[in-house]
């Protein structure tokens, strides 16, 4: 009896510890799955958001180091509305409307005259005779101040296909006029002055270089001057710093060597600056790596447009005080941070709280554009751009509100009844890929004529966002409608190419500071080329390759 009693005691005993080992196995298992630590392997580190730097902190802030910074998460990206297929169905098309010898698209309403049209808009003008400008001799100067409310009932589709007739029967004609130019250089306009007032110059470097400019490019990148001229441009010795006293923000005329000026825009804010989007386009800071990246671009799309500008650093003290007109020098002082520092005189950003700032001590990063000659020696025209901004917090342009603006303003204008209709919209596509809002004029060298280049200066506001593509940049071309077939097979080349691969490169093999374009605005280029095509899309779909495109002569 004894015995199997036992045994039962036994079983249940052992029972009890198999069950016990059993929980405590299980709860082991779970309290070790739940704390022990993940498996040591490397653990990226999230990407750092994107940092805006406000206006106030970046002109304080440090150079080298801080262009390395700020990977940005996402873009506001405005991806285009355009695909690659249809991008090369477009280049097909105007490959053979090239070709196709269609005189004019549009065909003529012989009751239909200019002189009328104006004299309808005319005639909308307002009564005031006062308000009119009395020394306009240009057309659309007598209709600028017509009301533009009535603006859409005031230019029909009738109208509008006839002006249109008309500019492409004024670009063949000045095509047909200009087709045998002799290319004129700038050495052959200031050979004979200088001969008679400062023989000497003739023999310098810098005159040999004025012989590559002309009135179609300002400089041709497979002559040896061009090479040179960056080596005056980056080492040259500097034998005076002068303050440049047109323009609102700081630039200093650098004395070089041979003969050479050169124009100093210095560093101010760092490479992933982007302006504050409460900021206006007039009142931001111009930035030296814009003006080297706007250079990098024009010379990749082959215009050549842009006066060769190349990054230098400086020695604040040795380059810059102590070649000062005293007026400069006057400006200098030495910051709390024991840094050298000068102010200089323009209306925007030349006070202490602005000042440029050597970073540390004396070294300074900046831009060096060569400076062409200017007047007495050589003319400029300044031309005020029709599509230029406001300037005006509260005010808007003619542009901004009128839908027919081109119509009205500029196919009336005989100013434009020639190449600088097209050389308008090149510069359109130029200032949107750089993402300038900031062409308040068009300069170009009076002395070479009526067949010459618009000249490309002051980018310095151009690059200031990555995330944002202002398209009302693009308006002259999304109003007029009119673009160059070279311009177009240019953008295509390098469309096929890769335009920021293109300019990444040309910053690497010709620039010496590092990382002028943070990978953020490559990208920026790359959608707005596409953007622009495609608003060259849309136009095809309303005026036809043809009634689009102009050939008028010039590369
Ligand atoms: N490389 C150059 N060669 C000759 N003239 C130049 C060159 N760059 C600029 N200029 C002249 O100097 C003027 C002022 O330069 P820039 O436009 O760069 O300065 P800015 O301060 O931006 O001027 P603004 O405030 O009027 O826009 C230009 O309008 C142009 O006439
Ligand atoms: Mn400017």
């Amino acid at each position: 009896m004894r015995y199997p009693r036992l045994r039962l005691r036994c079983s249940i005993l052992f029972g009890l510890i198999i069950l016990s080992l059993f929980c405590f196995v299980t709860f082991n298992t779970i309290l070790w799955s739940t704390t022990e630590p993940e498996p040591q392997e490397h653990i990226p580190q999230p990407p750092k958001p994107p940092v805006d730097i406000p206006l106030w902190s970046a002109i304080g802030h440090e150079n080298i180091y801080d262009i390395k910074a700020t990977k940005i998460l996402k873009l506001t990206n405005h991806a285009s509305s355009i695909t690659g297929e249809r991008i090369e169905e477009l280049y097909q098309l105007v490959r053979s409307a090239k070709d196709d010898h269609v005189k004019n698209p549009y065909s003529r309403d012989s009751t239909w005259s200019l002189e009328k049209f104006v004299g309808k808009i005319f005639n909308n003008t307002t009564n005031d005779a006062s308000k009119r400008d009395d020394t306009a001799d240009s057309n659309r100067k007598k209709a600028r101040k017509h009301n533009s409310t009535n603006v859409d009932e005031t230019t029909t589709e009738h109208d509008k296909k006839q002006l249109r007739y008309f500019i492409h029967r004024a670009m063949a004609k000045w095509k047909k006029r200009h087709l045998n130019d002799k290319i004129i250089t700038l050495g052959d306009l200031l050979h004979d002055t200088l001969a008679q007032d400062d023989p000497k110059r003739l023999n310098t470097t810098w005159f040999q270089f004025t012989k590559t400019v002309t009135n179609l490019r300002v400089y041709n990148i497979y002559s040896s001057e061009y090479t040179n001229l960056f080596k005056y441009l980056q080492y040259g010795e500097i034998t005076e710093a002068n303050e440049m006293p047109q323009g609102t923000q700081i630039k200093i005329i650098l004395d070089l060597p041979n003969g050479f000026q050169g124009l100093l825009k210095p560093f101010r804010v760092p490479r992933n600056y982007q302006t504050p989007s409460d900021h206006f386009y007039f009142s931001d800071v111009e930035r030296h790596h814009a003006e080297i990246a706007a250079f990098h671009v024009d010379k990749v799309l082959g215009f050549n447009r842009v006066p060769p500008v190349i990054g230098r650093i400086f020695n604040i003290t040795k380059d810059i005080r102590e070649k000062a007109t005293s007026e400069l020098a006057g400006s200098f002082f030495i910051s709390p941070a024991n840094n050298t520092c000068f102010r200089g005189h323009c209306s925007y950003y030349c006070d202490t709280g602005h000042a440029v700032c050597g970073k540390p001590g004396d070294h300074l990063e900046g831009s060096v554009q060569v400076l062409l000659p200017r007047p007495p020696e050589i003319d400029w025209q300044k031309l005020t751009h029709p599509y230029r901004r406001s300037y005006s917090s509260t005010k808007k342009a003619d542009w901004e509100t009128n839908e027919n603006y081109c119509y009205e303003y500029i196919m009336i204008d005989e100013d434009y009844h020639n190449r600088l209709m097209l050389d308008m919209m090149d510069l359109a596509a130029f200032d949107f890929i750089i993402g300038n809002l900031d062409r308040h004029h068009m300069m170009r060298i009076s002395s070479f004529g009526n067949n010459t280049s618009l000249i490309y200066v002051d980018h310095g506001r151009s690059f200031g966002r990555y995330d944002y593509d202002d398209l009302s940049i693009l308006t002259p071309i999304r109003h007029c409608c009119f673009f160059r077939y070279t311009t177009f097979k240019r953008l295509y080349r390098v469309y096929k190419q890769g335009l920021s691969k293109l300019v990444s490169k040309s910053l690497k093999n010709f620039e010496g500071l590092q990382m002028i374009l943070i990978d953020e605005h490559l990208t920026a280029i790359d959608r707005r080329l596409e953007i622009i095509f495609a608003h060259l899309d849309a136009c095809i779909k309303i005026y036809t390759v043809k009634g689009v495109m102009i050939d008028d002569g010039i590369d």
